[in-house]
């Protein structure tokens, strides 16, 4: 399966109150990969949020992702994404298997990316691109650093932080095959505004 177009992530302050409309706008638009990403201590609503998620994905055929947990992305079957501090990627794709897609965060270093291919990444993850609200602290990357990664890796590439309507095009002039949005997605005001959203991420690689 080609990985390439929105990579919409999930966020539990900013989705309060709307979380399953606001996804299920987005998976209406066109959603390559979603990410359930929730950094609280809250295992019983983890569970029943990413449960609701496997019913939605499957209904728009939609592969899921679990931020930072292999053990619930094992128990759902589903992929998982994994930061430097999440635990090592050898270990998650023994778990969930060669079919999983598991996906690794790499900053800025393409160091961090040629070892994650060898360890079993399914996509390395750069960024953060531009300013973000959601983690500002975030070490930025360029699109320099997009261009050497796409001469020097055959994994899928996926860009992250900051990243809106306005400046997403040049990612994907630069090599992006995943563009992770959150505020610039479900920041949105309405259920028609993510789904439109959605829709104009995606138009992005079919003129690229
Ligand atoms: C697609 C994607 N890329 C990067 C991240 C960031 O992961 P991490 O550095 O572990 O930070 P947290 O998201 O866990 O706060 C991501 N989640 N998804
Ligand atoms: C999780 C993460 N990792 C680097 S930036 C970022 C946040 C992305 O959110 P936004 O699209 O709102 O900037
Ligand atoms: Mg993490």
């Amino acid at each position: 399966m080609k990985l390439r177009g929105l990579y919409a992530i999930t966020d539990s302050q900013l989705l309060a109150g709307k979380f399953l409309p606001y996804v299920e706008a987005a998976l209406d638009g066109g959603v390559t990969l979603l990410q359930y990403r929730d950094k609280s201590q809250d295992e019983a609503r983890r569970l029943r949020e990413a449960e609701a998620l496997v019913e939605l994905c499957s209904r728009y055929k939609t592969r899921l992702i679990v931020n930072d947990d292999a053990e619930l992305a094992a128990r759902l079957g589903v992929g998982v994404h994994l930061g430097q501090t999440d635990g090592p990627l050898t270990p998650a794709r023994t778990l969930l298997g060669r079919e999983a897609i598991i996906g690794s965060t790499c900053h800025a270093q393409l160091e961090l990316a040629e070892q994650a291919a060898r360890e079993g990444a399914s996509y390395v993850a750069f960024g953060r691109f531009f300013n973000s609200v959601t983690k500002p602290g975030a070490p930025a990357a360029d699109t320099a650093l997009l261009e050497q990664a796409r001469a020097r890796l055959k994994l899928p590439i996926c860009v992250i932080g900051g990243i809106t309507l306005d400046n997403a095009a040049p990612l994907v002039a630069h090599g992006a095959d995943l563009l992770a949005v959150i505020h610039g997605l479900f920041g949105a005001d309405s259920t028609q505004e993510v789904t439109r959203r959605a829709r104009a991420f995606n138009a992005l690689f079919a003129s690229a």
